[in-house]
């Protein structure tokens, strides 16, 4: 292929252009969020569903009930505490223990109104207490300190003195960190227990366990004690408090991602109780009752609002955040009559994020959690994916839209129906496209954008990635050709799709690949970016395909990676040059962008065929370096990083003979990027 670059820039390449789309499916608890155990002791899974049908019934919040669920959601109903079994899942008994989830008399705060009760039998000898399994698991350290702590209290007094001993250990019993602390039966209100584990060795896997087990001093008589809230926390990205895993945020941190999408994705909440609500994840982990994400397990929502929001801070990324829009998966969509509060909620929770202290009282509540100064915010999305209640849209927008545009009108607002269908007003600043395809529809679709109206609307690919190599059945299971994980005929298709999105930046300002990350032994949507288990991180074939286009610079704070990806920083130019265009019928695609800050021109190169290709790019700059920079990702079509062979492709950097005229063979399933210095 002959390929002319153009010295004369189309258009400017936004900043936004890469990022990540977040949300709690199998990522949040367990994955992102630092918490190491999996303790919903506040409701099994059945409670849950049974609160979200009692809050359904009182969908009609007047104002006194919004009040009241504004401050911390719709109280349960103490019949409801009813059935908590699931919630001793993550639990065992140790010894002759008995365990079980009450709903407590006397519970440790109105948030969280379970308790694991522990009894321990009269005259029981040896080893007693329970255990928690993690997730999948818990990853020992011997050079982290842990920090465990929960709430304890005696539910009826008695002479009962011992010990409590907390400890790391093998699932075969080896301790491996412990401490203890010293009880007594007559404490019968809550005492909030922290404690450090600093382990003696690290493990050899996860195959660990926390454990708690109960030593009295002189005990013949049954005891029994309630416990709640337990965490478990390793060290965290940044040292932040309730913070995220370091290994999954650093990987994040890594892909230089210029936004971050939360908190989805249907996770924003397909069911007006189960709706993710702000005010129910901020403030002390005692008044944050969780509840069941729309991925049917409980979001404990230790990873809350703030909590997202010091992340992006950390990375040097911005927030795309979405506002529930009062649609219900099951297809009810609330009466135009009802969407006051929910449009109220929606701004309390952006003044939460950019609002003046003193002016509104969730930017008074974010000063008292510690951030008086306003985050950045420019990206509001209304909703997710409401084509699937089109219908409804037309007024669920005006009045979302309508209303925060007039509170917040610096705010992008991005609609999520079908681009102009139906047609809605306010004319929306911006639409949310989603697609998830086979790697061939994206060769064949990397000219998508091309024919879009130049008017003023803009789009955010908000979702989109290869996940069968079945056209007929896309989202079928992996026997029907559904990816486990990204191969490199998956990203080299991405690849040539995102050719088209850079050439495109003009109206695209904003392209993440969904989803984000899984664990690995409990998963619902595969394939994915990152891939995670308790103890490891998996970088995917598209993972590098996504960071080699983002911009990662000074945002990386990391030295230890920070020479490696410094050349991945000159991959963000920020302006488009347009060249001899690729063949839409072909497999072989590419983009020129040019660095303005370092002079680079940055050739991305996907060829997502079987058959190598030659381009020759003619480069008519004054002068052009005569070695350059190539950064190349290249394997089999099914070539894939999967945790048993999680490095089998990954980019390799090499110098390249480059010139005025640029000579390249781009291998079959290849993503390449050449970066050389012009003048
Ligand atoms: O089952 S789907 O609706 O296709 O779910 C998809 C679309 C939705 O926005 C996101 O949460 C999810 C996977 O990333």
């Amino acid at each position: 292929f002959n390929v002319d670059v153009s010295l004369t820039p189309s258009h400017a390449v936004p900043s936004t252009l890469f990022g990540q789309m977040f949300e709690d499916i199998n990522s949040g608890d367990g994955g992102l969020y630092g918490e190491c155990m999996f303790s919903p002791i506040v409701y099994s899974l059945l409670h849950l569903l049974t609160f979200s049908s009692a809050a359904e019934s009182r969908i009609s919040a007047s104002d006194t009930e919004y009040a009241l669920m504004n401050a911390r959601l719709i109280e349960r109903n103490a019949d409801e505490r009813t059935d908590t079994t699931a919630a001793l899942d993550p639990w065992a008994a140790i010894g002759e223990a008995q365990l079980t989830v009450i709903a407590d008399p006397k519970p440790v705060s109105s948030a969280l109104p379970n308790s694991l009760q522990v009894t321990v039998p009269a005259g029981t000898s040896g080893s007693v207490g329970f255990s928690n399994s993690g997730f999948w698991g818990i990853k020992v350290e011997s050079s982290w300190t842990y920090n465990a702590s929960f709430y304890f209290r005696f539910p009826s007094a008695s002479t009962f003195t011992g010990k409590l001993n907390v400890a790391l250990q093998t699932t075969s019993g080896r301790v491996l960190a412990s401490n203890s602390i010293s009880v007594r039966g007559s404490q019968t209100g809550w005492t909030h227990v922290s404690l450090s584990l600093r382990p003696s060795t690290t493990a050899p896997n996860t195959d660990n366990v926390f454990a708690v087990t109960i030593e009295p001093t002189r005990g013949d008589t049954e005891t029994a004690i309630n416990f709640a809230m337990f965490s478990l926390f390793p060290p965290t990205f940044k040292n932040r408090p309730n913070g995220m895993r370091i290994d999954i945020a650093e990987t994040l941190a890594e892909m230089g991602p210029a936004f971050f999408r939360f908190p989805g994705g249907n996770n924003v909440g397909q069911t007006t109780a189960t709706r993710w609500q702000w005010n129910a994840t901020v403030g002390s982990l005692l008044d944050r009752p969780g509840r069941v994400g729309d991925w049917g397990y409980v979001n404990t929502d230790g990873l809350g609002l703030l909590e997202y929001l010091n992340f992006f801070e950390d990375v040097g990324m911005e927030p795309i955040m979405a506002v529930w829009s009062g649609y219900s998966l099951g297809g009810t969509s609330l009466p135009e009559n009802e969407l006051a509060p929910y449009i109220q909620q929606a701004a309390d929770q952006i003044n939460f994020v950019i609002g003046e202290p003193g002016t509104s009282p969730p930017a008074s509540l974010r000063a008292s959690l510690g951030h008086p100064e306003p985050f950045a915010l420019r990206f509001v999305e209304v909703g997710n994916e409401d084509f699937f209640a089109a219908d409804t849209y037309p007024y669920r927008w005006r009045d979302f839209a309508g209303n925060l545009s007039a509170l917040f009108p610096n705010i992008t607002f991005i609609a999520t129906t079908d681009a102009f269908s139906p047609i809605i007003s306010p004319d929306p600043q911006a639409y949310d496209v989603h697609v998830y395809q086979t790697p061939g529809w994206f060769i064949q679709n990397a000219f998508y954008y091309d024919s879009f109206e130049r008017n003023s609307t803009k789009y955010f690919e908000g979702e989109y990635a290869a996940i069968s190599t079945n056209a007929s059945n896309i989202f079928g299971t992996p026997d029907q050709g559904r990816l486990l994980f990204p191969d490199m005929q998956s990203a080299s298709g991405e690849a040539t799709f995102m050719t088209g999105l850079e050439r495109n930046s003009d109206i695209v300002f904003a392209a993440s690949y969904a989803p984000l990350l899984q664990h690995v032994n409990d998963s619902q949507w595969t394939p994915d970016l990152v891939s995670f288990d308790a103890g490891n991180v998996y970088r995917s074939t598209s993972f590098f395909v996504q960071k080699v286009h983002s911009s990662i610079a000074e945002k990386l704070k990391s030295p230890k990676t920070y020479q490696w990806l410094q050349l991945f920083s000159l991959n963000k130019g920020d302006e488009y040059l347009p060249t001899t265009l690729p063949d839409p019928a072909g497999t072989v695609f590419w983009s020129a962008v040019r660095n303005t800050t370092s002079q680079e021109v940055i050739l991305k190169v996907a060829n997502a065929g079987a058959d190598e290709a030659a381009v020759v790019f003619q480069l008519p700059f004054t002068s052009v370096a005569e070695s350059g920079t190539l950064q190349q990702l290249h394997g089999d079509p099914t070539a894939s990083n999967t945790p048993e062979q999680p490095n089998s492709v990954a980019p390799v950097t090499s110098k390249i003979a480059t010139g005025k005229v640029l000579n390249f063979t781009a291998p079959a399933f290849s993503v390449s990027v050449i970066s050389v210095q012009v003048k």
